[in-house]
């Protein structure tokens, strides 16, 4: 894809019309629904010269996301906009099956029968672990400022040398979390994972505030302290480091551990003290287990994404002081700012696939272009705000 200019942009406007619509691609996981798709600028022309390599339709990648338990908002959303049409065509498929977009995770086995019969299309499944590798190499190589690394309230952009970007370690916190050691395109292993992710605490989380929203969750995590309820090493030292094994007063000994000592309900903490404890332990244990991970394979950069991460200071700065304190600095984590796009871009970029089968019709080619990464080209973004939400990004794609 060559990404000429990118801004991050609010949703289509009211006018777009459905022909200006191709290639919906869907990430349907354990907590959230994740939508990507290509609208071309008003006056960007379809460029209707199959035999022209290079031409170019400008346009926007669109993101948009729900909650996988209310999937049928999602769907309602999708044929209110018409992106069911932006899949492909299958002319040798039977009738009800002509039209296919491509989705991944789960849900893209769970869903497809409601998905066929609310939509009328069919899906073409991609193995999520391929779609959150491409995800992830396409960002890093396509798009400008997308990886930065987060420190004491400080974020600085990375610059990614595309000649040395690997290997590195992708830890995708979803509603359980992934760590896959990726070598090149296509070239990845699994190489571990842990159930204690973002559903985790998303889950305890309102079960133990009765918070209603993931939201209002991380908001009050952001006002609480964790000393509260969390036992420190000075708790148990008397105030006192334990300097000989390396650990301060304040670091963390045991979460939750001061719950046990006190003759307190759980009615007599601020949910603000316990989300932050919850969101403390989660985001230190998954620093933790991944840089065990990246240490077994010799790797110095791990990404971070995933949905749980949602830009938040609080988790990032847990994730990369985890990181940096068991590496002794020598490992770092990185994120990314569309952290929790990446199965959907990937399932996204797989379309490209469809553009080289010589099966498929020269028309199929010639409607839904196909998105070709190309390395290099400078984008500006804003750099400020909410930036994952119903953000798009500005970009060319080439027909082929
Ligand atoms: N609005 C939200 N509603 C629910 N969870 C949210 C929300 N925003 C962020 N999250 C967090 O993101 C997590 C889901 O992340 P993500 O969408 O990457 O994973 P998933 O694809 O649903 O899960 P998996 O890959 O394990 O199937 C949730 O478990 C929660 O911690
Ligand atoms: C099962 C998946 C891959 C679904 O996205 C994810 O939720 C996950 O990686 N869970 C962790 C499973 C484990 O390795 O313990």
């Amino acid at each position: 894809m060559d990404v000429r200019d990118a801004g991050f942009q609010g949703n289509l406007d009211a006018d777009q019309s459905e022909s200006q619509i191709s290639h919906l691609a869907l990430d349907i996981g354990g907590s959230l629904i994740k939508l990507v798709y290509f609208s071309r600028n008003k006056d960007s022309p379809i460029d209707n010269n199959k035999d022209s390599k290079d031409s170019v339709i400008e346009g926007r990648l669109n993101f948009s996301n729900f909650e996988t338990s209310k999937i049928n908002d999602c769907l309602e959303f999708i044929l209110s906009k018409k992106l069911h049409l932006g899949g492909f065509r299958c002319h040798e498929a039977p009738d009800g099956d002509k039209i296919l977009i491509k989705a991944t995770g789960g849900g893209a086995y769970k869903f497809a029968d409601l998905i066929k019969e609310k939509l009328g299309v069919s899906i073409e499944k991609e193995e999520e672990m391929d779609c959150l590798v491409a995800g992830a190499n396409f960002l890093l190589k396509a798009v400008h400022q997308e990886a930065f690394t987060y420190m004491d309230g400080r974020k600085e952009f990375v610059h990614i040398d595309h000649n040395d970007l690997y290997p590195y370690l992708l830890v995708n916190i979803g509603s359980g979390v992934s760590m896959i050691k990726v070598d090149g395109d296509g070239k990845f292993e699994r190489i571990s994972g842990t159930s204690v992710g973002g559903g985790t605490f998303w889950g305890l989380g309102r079960l133990l505030t009765n918070c209603k929203s993931f939201d209002e969750l991380l908001e009050l995590s952001h006002q609480g302290n964790n000393r509260v309820i969390d036992m420190l090493v000075g708790d148990i030292y008397g105030g006192l480091d334990y300097s000989k094994i390396g650990l301060s007063s304040t670091t963390i000994a045991s979460s939750f551990g001061k719950a046990i000592s006190d003759n307190r309900e759980l009615e007599d903490y601020k949910p603000e003290d316990i989300a932050r404890s919850l969101l403390r332990m989660i985001s230190n244990n998954i620093g933790q287990i991944s840089y065990l991970n990246a240490l077994r394979f010799g790797l110095k950069r791990i990404f971070f994404g995933g949905f749980f991460i949602r830009s938040h200071a609080f988790t990032m700065d847990t994730i990369s002081v985890a990181v940096n304190f068991w590496s002794k600095g020598e490992a770092k984590a990185m994120f990314l700012r569309h952290e929790g796009f990446l199965g959907a871009l990937g399932a996204f970029m797989s379309y490209e696939k469809c553009g080289r089968d010589d099966s498929m019709a020269h028309q199929s080619v010639q409607r839904y272009p196909v998105c070709k990464p190309i390395v290099g080209d400078k984008i500006c973004y804003p750099l400020n705000g909410d930036l994952n939400d119903n953000g798009s990004l500005e970009c060319s794609v080439y027909a082929v």
